[in-house]
């Protein structure tokens, strides 16, 4: 127990009153003189200050003394005495704090043994509520002087690790400045100043440090390298917007062979902002995939006008019937075919404009680039499938193929196509091995997956389990498509509103429709006509599947009504699913049938296509695996990476999204620690 304190002070200022009053009375028997007021101001002043300074110090010490007497047991001291801590100096304000203190001890201490020094600062700070450090030492005199630490942000883990993983991948000599957001404390971007010289100068190198820094902490990360400078910024991506609109590129003159070749179709922007784009002389079909209500029509629109603006002839075969039916009277787009036997025939017609196109090539008649291109846009191809072999039954001729033939055509396209400028855009509810094996796959080398995977689709898409399983939800247009350097990469698809189900309200919509409106019409509208039936006595005998795979195109003789148009009033025939209608009437489709069970499957539980719920080490664990990351609030996420963790060593970095919410994050688990997975299920 250290000794009372007293106020000092009290007794300096008494004796300088005490003087003050002699002096006045010396004053007085001589002579009075106005030097006696000064006299009593400086008496004043100076007790007043002796008085403040005493309070000060004896508040100092009250500050001091919990200090000291935490330290004191281990200065080996045989009495408490404030002589053995002392502040020398204060800082921060009228009492404030120690900022240098000496402490002395007794000879016979061990100042040897590491823990000594360790546990006087530790001790010391904790008692006096502030960090001090250590600024000399010197055994010889017993003496340790501390002071106080600089004052530190305080500093998050995750800012922590970011310094420490910039360390291992730039090199320990590297000086790194972060900026964390002021909110939360999460780190947004990392200035990183190295010294490794040409080996940054490969760009395989730099770009294996870019994946590792996005592996290694949270969130995705893009570098900007400046080589000359030997720095690297990182930075956190921005989030992908939730709507991009599809931007106009009218054409006043046709398309040469040369602009052909080059001509790319925008597919979405991806998440450092650049576009994605599909060019048809390079991938010569795109396949596209997505449920109902992932966005697959709304990108199909974007494809059919840009590619109409363009002024390229467009057929469209609308497998649900309904969802181009606003893009009938649209300038170029040449043919809708809504019914099963007007599908046929389309087929047919391209099939056969690629035998003609190829006969005159063989012939040396044309030159490819004597030849217009064709965009044939292909609308759930599986509907179309299921409802042409129910079809044919009924107008198969006698002896004929038990397969309806029209369904030979597509693979033929798919090879020999690209040859005659007919391109294809093919649009299914689920990955498909018809188009995603074997052959095929090459020729869908253009490809779109919007929504989610389960992950054997992934698998098929993308040759990963984990990728495209764990988009954000709600997302409409969101997927995965292919870089141009072949690697999938996420985009948020280009939006083009459907005039069928816009209504009169809907103004915006329908001024970004007249944006992308085809100023030159090259392609007029045509119409597939009824095959005349043929009368046997009183027997009508209906057209077979030869009639109709045959049968006419012609010019659209109908009313034409313009492409973009506000309904004055919406007609009564309206496909307008979602429209605001009079008098509630509802516009129900034709019944859909077999396929729909895709739309069915396609929407079914997220976790479907994993196998039980089973432990593992964490060490075990493969990309694409469900692993329950917080087993109290059920959230299971989706393994995209897995590495050793560069900073731990017994750690395993695990790169993750949430299947719920689409969130991407970062866990560290040591590699023997058991998580709960289902892996995905065997195709
Ligand atoms: N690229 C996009 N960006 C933002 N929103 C979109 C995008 N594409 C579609 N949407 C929104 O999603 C809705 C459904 O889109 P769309 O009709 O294209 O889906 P779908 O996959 O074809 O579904 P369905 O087969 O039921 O028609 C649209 O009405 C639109 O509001």
């Amino acid at each position: 127990m250290l000794p009372r304190r007293q106020v000092t002070g009290i007794f300096p200022a008494l004796v300088v009153m005490a003087a003050a009053v002699v002096l006045t009375g010396v004053n007085m028997q001589s002579r009075f003189t106005d030097a006696i007021a000064w006299v009593w101001v400086a008496a004043v002043v100076i007790a007043t200050a002796s008085i403040a300074s005493g309070i000060r110090t004896y508040q100092r010490q009250s500050r001091l003394d919990p200090g000291i007497e935490a330290v004191l047991p281990s200065l080996g001291a045989q009495r408490p005495s404030r002589d053995l801590v002392r502040a020398v100096k204060w800082t921060r304000g009228w009492v404030g704090v120690p900022r240098k203190v000496t402490i002395r001890y007794a000879s016979h201490v061990d100042d040897r043994d590491v823990r000594f020094v360790d546990q006087i600062v530790t001790s010391f700070s904790r008692r006096i509520g502030e960090e001090y450090r250590v600024l000399k030492h010197v055994p010889r005199r017993c003496l340790l002087v501390l002071e106080l630490a600089p004052p530190t942000t305080p500093v998050s883990r995750e800012y922590q690790r970011a310094e420490q993983v910039a360390k291992v991948l730039l090199g320990e000599s590297s000086t790194v400045d972060i900026t964390a957001d002021p909110d939360n404390g999460e780190v947004q971007r990392m200035k990183v100043k190295y010294d490794m010289g040409p080996r940054l100068a490969i760009p395989a190198r730099r770009m294996q440090i870019e994946k590792l820094l996005s592996s290694m902490l949270p969130g995705r990360w893009r570098a900007h390298w400046d080589l000359e400078g030997d720095e690297v910024t990182f930075e956190i991506r921005p989030p992908m917007p939730d709507l991009v609109l599809h931007e106009p590129a009218p054409s006043t003159k046709q398309l040469t062979h040369a602009e052909y070749k080059a001509f790319m179709i925008p597919i979405g922007i991806d998440e450092d902002g650049k576009c994605q784009y599909w060019q048809p002389s390079v991938s010569p079909h795109m396949l596209v995939i997505g449920g109902t209500g992932s966005g697959k029509t709304s990108f199909q629109h974007t494809v059919l006008t840009h590619l109409a603006q363009a002024r390229w002839r467009v057929w469209v075969l609308d497998g649900k019937r309904i969802e181009f039916a606003g893009f009938r009277t649209w300038p170029n787009v040449e043919l809708v075919a809504a019914r099963v036997e007007h599908q046929v025939r389309m087929l047919h017609a391209a099939h056969e404009l690629m035998e003609q196109r190829y006969t005159q090539l063989e012939q040396g008649t044309a030159r490819l680039e004597d030849f217009e291109p064709l965009a044939l846009i292909i609308d759930e191809y599986a509907t179309f499938k299921a409802r042409v072999q129910r079809w044919y039954k009924t107008v198969k001729p006698k002896g004929a193929p038990t397969q309806a033939p029209v369904l030979e055509l597509l693979s033929d396209l798919a090879r020999l196509a690209r040859s005659a400028k007919i391109h294809m855009l093919l649009g299914i509810q689920r990955p498909d091995v018809e188009f995603l094996g074997g052959e095929m796959r090459d020729n869908f080398g253009a490809r779109l997956s919007l929504g989610r995977l389960s992950p054997q689709g992934a698998m098929m898409m993308w040759d990963s389990p984990a990728i495209g399983v764990a988009l954000p939800r709600n997302r409409r247009g969101r997927g995965v498509t292919l870089s141009a350097e072949s690697l999938p990469v996420e985009v948020q698809t280009f939006y083009t509103p459907d005039p069928a189900k816009l209504d009169k309200s809907d103004t915006r919509d329908w001024e970004h429709l007249r944006t992308l409106t085809p100023l030159e019409t090259d392609h007029p509208r045509k119409t597939i006509a009824e095959p005349s039936s043929l009368i046997d006595g009183d027997e009508e005998i209906p057209p077979t599947y030869n009639d109709w795979s045959t049968t006419r195109i012609t010019l659209f003789d109908g009313i034409e009504q313009p492409a973009v148009e506000p309904p004055a009033a919406l007609p009564s025939n309206v496909v307008a699913l979602g429209a605001r209608k009079p008098g509630n009437v509802r516009f129900e489709p034709e019944p859909v049938d077999v396929e729909d069970d895709d739309a069915a499957a396609a929407a079914a539980d997220d976790d479907e296509g994993y196998g039980e719920i089973s432990e593992g080490l964490a060490g075990d664990l493969e990309v694409g695996d469900l692993v329950l990351s917080d087993s109290t609030l059920g959230v299971w996420v989706v393994v995209e990476s897995v590495e050793p963790d560069i900073v731990d060593e017994d750690a395993m970095a695990i790169e993750y999204r949430e299947l719920d919410s689409g969130d991407e994050g970062l866990m560290t688990v040591s590699d023997n620690e058991v998580l709960t997975y289902r892996r995905p299920a065997a195709a």
